[in-house]
């Protein structure tokens, strides 16, 4: 099992954002997550990526258990998220916007340039490459030397999805990838999914678009209210008289 979040409860002042929640990700897994708004679906992948502290249970990253390490430390495990709203630097350019997402850089401190020049020099010539990998994989070879801040929502998206890359993944978290972006980039953007889950990363994907999700996951989980309502297959899932009262409750 790839992750395992076991009975996690967060509360923000007296609300119960998540009230026991479960779920788990097989290895290279594909998996979605919906629900109506509020539902306590981007606190969940705060607190399994640790930019918050849930007030009680567990979350396992590949059997171990992950306790209170940074988002930076889960990432150097392979565990990645993105956001709803992407967090590019938005005057660095694409490329360096994705050099910068590369973990552990010896160059970072003034101490390592020092001590260790010839080692900074040769991580710079790796993440370069790796950067330019990124960059052809996502087809954004022609915006590469732009500042993120030119581009539009979908190929921020797109650079969100790079940012992660540069980690070597193997579980990532997308936060809303389709939200806001137009419908030749979503097939864009499914199609790298579907390449990169074929050479063996797995996905958890918050999305309200459920057409496109849908045709991306095999398994769904519904949340509603910080609780996992339904979970199954998108047929059985969208068909389930729960779900329907939940997405209709949350309309009204
Ligand atoms: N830092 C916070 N402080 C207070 N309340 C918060 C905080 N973060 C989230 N909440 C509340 O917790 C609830 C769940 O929010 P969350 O963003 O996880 O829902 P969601 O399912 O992702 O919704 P959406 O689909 O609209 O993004 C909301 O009522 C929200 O207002």
């Amino acid at each position: 099992m790839s992750l395992q979040i076991t009975d996690i409860r967060k509360a923000f002042g007296g609300f119960q954002a998540l009230d026991g929640v479960t779920l788990t990700v097989g290895e290279g897994q594909l998996v979605g997550l919906i629900g109506p708004n509020g539902a306590g679906k981007s606190t969940l992948f705060s607190v399994v990526s640790g930019f918050i502290e849930a007030d009680t249970g567990e979350v396992r990253f590949k059997g171990a258990d992950l306790g209170r390490q940074s988002p930076a430390a889960r990432a150097r495990k392979g565990l990645l998220r993105t956001f709803q709203v992407p967090r590019e630097f938005s005057h660095l350019t694409v490329r360096d916007n994705l050099k910068a997402a590369a973990p552990g850089q010896t160059g970072e401190g003034l101490v390592g340039l020092f001590l260790r020049p010839g080692e900074v020099a040769r991580q710079e010539v790796e993440i370069t490459a790796k950067a330019d990998e990124v960059i052809a994989f996502l087809r954004l070879g022609p915006v590469a030397d732009l500042p993120s801040g030119r581009l539009s929502g979908g190929q921020k998206k797109l650079l969100e999805l790079g940012r992660a890359l540069m980690v070597e993944p193997s579980l990532i978290l997308l936060d809303e990838p389709f939200a806001g972006v137009n419908p030749v980039l979503i097939e864009e953007l499914v199609e790298r999914i579907r390449e990169l889950n074929a050479r063996g990363i797995g996905f958890l994907i918050i999305e309200h678009d459920l057409q496109a999700l849908t045709r991306l996951v095999p398994i769904l989980h519904v949340m509603d209210r910080g609780r996992i309502l339904a979970s199954g297959t998108p047929g059985e899932v969208l068909e389930d008289p729960k779900v329907r009262e939940a997405y209709l409750g949350g309309a009204a």
